[in-house]
């Protein structure tokens, strides 16, 4: 997250760091969303390689045990069918993962609220984009949790000249746009909306600007969470 700042710990209690194993270690390279607690969602392009993946709930600081994580096991990934590496601009950027164990509830640890099945958010509706992705193009992840205030921009602007143009099509949603916006690490993660009241996850963090993570009119893309919700329904029962 390129702006904002450090959020409260456990303040976005269904956000969670996908962490893939290498040599005896694990590191963080996505975040998600704990959506039913054997279910967290997250970015296609963050499973598309089969890796050894855990997932840890209830964190803050991804380099310091501070005693509220939950550390699960993945036992299956549900990427969804149409998704195609080779062309994120077409979408479907999102993927399930069945947790092998269902996650204990608490304070630190509650399921993400989705949206109804077609919501589209009007222009300016406000949302957060969390996430411990680069705090600055080509800098480091940031070892807290991170927070920043990227209001929607609705898919007309969005999709304009000078903006994303036809690589954003209307199964995305763009938010920010001007000096806040997501980063390398954040994918996956929640893209939390503001509604009647309510924080809703409306997106998956899907991609930014290959020049420059907070690129002026270049808004952070999501994958718009509610135009999947029958897929996830079918996959979940
Ligand atoms: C793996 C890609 C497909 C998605 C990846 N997503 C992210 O980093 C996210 F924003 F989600 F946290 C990304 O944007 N990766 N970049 C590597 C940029 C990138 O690949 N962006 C991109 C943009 C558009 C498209 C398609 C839709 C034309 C594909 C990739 C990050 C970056 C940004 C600035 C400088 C250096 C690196």
């Amino acid at each position: 997250v390129v702006g904002g700042e450090v959020a409260n710990p456990n303040s976005w209690p269904w956000q969670i760091s996908l962490q893939y194993q290498s040599g005896g270690s694990f590191y963080h390279t996505c975040g998600g969303t704990l959506i039913r607690r054997g279910w967290v969602m997250t970015a296609a392009h963050c499973v598309d390689r089969s890796m050894t993946w855990r997932v840890v709930l209830g964190d803050h600081d991804i380099y310091n045990n501070e005693g509220k994580e939950q550390y699960l096991g993945v036992s299956q990934v549900y990427i969804h069918p149409n998704w195609n590496s080779n062309n994120v601009a077409g979408g479907y950027d999102i993927a399930l993962l069945r947790l092998s164990t269902d996650a204990v509830l608490s304070n630190s640890v509650q399921l993400g609220v989705l949206p109804p099945s077609g919501q589209v958010l009007a222009h300016n509706n406000p949302c957060y984009i969390t996430g411990w992705g680069r705090t600055q193009t080509g800098g480091n992840l940031s070892a807290q949790l991170k927070q920043a205030y990227l209001p929607v921009v609705d898919y007309n602007t969005c999709s304009s000249y000078g903006w994303w143009g036809s690589t954003v099509k209307s199964s995305m949603v763009c938010a920010g746009g001007y000096s806040e916006s997501g980063c390398q690490g954040d994918s996956g993660g929640p893209l939390n909306c503001s509604v009647n009241g309510q924080w809703v996850v409306h997106g998956v963090t899907s991609f930014v600007s290959s020049l420059g993570c907070n690129t002026y009119q270049k808004p952070t893309v999501f994958t718009r969470v509610s135009a999947y919700i029958s897929w996830m329904n079918g996959i979940m029962g």
